[in-house]
């Protein structure tokens, strides 16, 4: 478990959206996730989301490859904010326990398991309903430390565009 990085945020702040048009986060995306995130204790980050009637993959139920999203979202979330570096997802697993209606809310729970070089590996677990709710998913994911540069040589990304904190 790699400490988390000295300007890492406290346990309880609030996360805004690190991109407005992020479909995972963004405030400004119809039909996106929304996912909303806060740190937890012990370097956790706590996300959740509300599944909706644009999530549907079956009738009343959610679309496995947009709960996938809020996974990659969290860990995401988890990897970059713990270790104020950003990094982009080469690998994400998902293992889908139970179905997920709409109107459920997901509490996803996402923490680091390691670090070796450039390679950050990380795992979730998603609950249904509440905190403590059965549990519905687990992923695990390896994430690949980048250069700023990696937004804007294959992204339109000003910087600026990518995190609040990140300036060119
Ligand atoms: C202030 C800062 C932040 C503040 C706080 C921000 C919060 C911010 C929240 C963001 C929340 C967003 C969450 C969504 C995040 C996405 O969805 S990102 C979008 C989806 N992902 C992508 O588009 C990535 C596309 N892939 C690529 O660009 C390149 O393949 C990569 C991943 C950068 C790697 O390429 P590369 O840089 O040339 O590196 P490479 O040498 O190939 O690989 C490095 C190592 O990783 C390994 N590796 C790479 N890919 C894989 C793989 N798929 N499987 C296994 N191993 C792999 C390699 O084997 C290598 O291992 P070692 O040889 O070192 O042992």
């Amino acid at each position: 478990m790699p400490p988390p990085h000295p300007d890492a945020p406290e346990p309880g702040t609030r996360l805004g959206p690190h991109y407005h048009q992020c479909f995972g986060c963004g405030d400004e995306v119809e039909g996106g996730l929304r996912l909303h995130a806060e740190v937890g204790k012990d370097s956790t980050i706590l996300a959740e989301f509300t599944v909706t009637e644009a999530h549907q993959g079956a009738p009343g139920l959610a679309h496995g490859g947009l709960l996938a999203v809020a996974f990659d979202e969290a860990l995401g979330n988890t990897v970059g904010q713990m270790l104020r570096e950003p990094a982009v997802t080469g690998r994400l697993e998902t293992d889908f326990l139970r179905p997920v209606p709409v109107g459920s809310t997901l509490h996803i729970v996402g923490k680091l398991d390691g670090v070796a070089g450039r390679k950050v590996y990380a795992s979730a677990d998603g609950r249904l309903n509440d905190p403590d709710g059965p549990l519905a998913l687990r992923a695990r994911a390896l994430f690949v430390l980048v250069d700023f540069s990696h937004f804007t040589t294959h992204g339109t990304a000003d910087p600026r565009d990518v995190h609040p904190d990140i300036n060119p």
